[in-house]
């Protein structure tokens, strides 16, 4: 079944609480599977967003889970305090890890699903031996940093690589995507074999935010095909 996640980075971060309510489900409505909480240092990428006392707050005012996606440096030093924050999913990324394989089995035993991304330049291919160790590789489909920017599409052929590897050693990990996922975009990216879908833009941009997380895991499902659903 396709997944679909909702980034706070497009949210309104005055009344984020809010903005996480607006795309849960309600009255048996299915709403997002989980909330993507973009954090941001200001070294790894170019911009600067929040840390674990939001994540914390957010944790305490919403049911969602939160799927945390560390763009900073030092992941190995400052992962583990998002699990405590309340992260269900903590996602570092390859380019900034010391020791991943080592980081992936902390974020493991203290609870939390554990993820790697993977920046456009960087090929999947070094890391396929380390594919049990994660729940989820997330494959940017932008160049992190910003919402709204331009989908990829060189990006689909990785995502199709990826998604052999995990085929072919059995494994049942989720493949994530991020990076101008939308309406248009988002039914390539489940041909390519992705499962779950980060989108900003095209979820807090909408007039009904939960209407537009439903339209897209449609979409997404539809163009998977019955091989994936379910
Ligand atoms: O991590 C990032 C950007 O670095 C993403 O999560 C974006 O925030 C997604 O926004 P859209 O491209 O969907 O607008």
């Amino acid at each position: 079944m396709a997944q679909i996640n909702p980034s706070i980075l497009s949210a309104d971060f005055a009344r984020l609480a809010e903005e996480a309510r607006r795309v849960e489900g309600s009255d048996g409505v299915a709403g997002a599977d989980w909330l993507h909480v973009d954090v941001m240092d200001n070294h790894f990428v170019p911009n600067l967003t929040l840390g674990p006392p939001v994540v914390e707050s957010l944790r305490r005012a919403t049911d969602i889970p939160l799927d945390c996606h560390l763009m900073i440096e030092e992941p190995d030093r400052w992962a583990p305090g998002y699990v405590e924050a309340g992260a269900g999913s903590v996602t570092f990324h390859a380019e900034a890890a010391a020791a991943p394989v080592r980081l992936a089995r902390e974020i493991r035993a203290k609870g939390a699903r554990a993820s790697m991304a993977l920046k456009p330049a960087t090929p999947i291919e070094p890391y396929e031996d380390l594919l049990p160790e994660l729940d989820m590789l997330l494959v940017m489909t932008v160049e992190p940093g910003f919402g709204g920017q331009a989908f990829l599409d060189i990006m689909l052929p990785k995502i199709r690589r990826t998604r052999q590897l995990i085929d072919k050693h059995g494994l049942e990990m989720w493949l994530q995507v991020d990076g101008g996922v939308s309406a248009s975009t988002i039914e390539r990216c489940a041909e390519a074999g992705a499962d779950v879908f980060v989108a900003g833009s095209a979820v807090y941009g909408a007039e009904d935010p939960a209407a537009a997380v439903r339209a897209l895991r449609r979409q997404a499902e539809e163009a998977a095909g019955p091989g994936r659903e379910g």
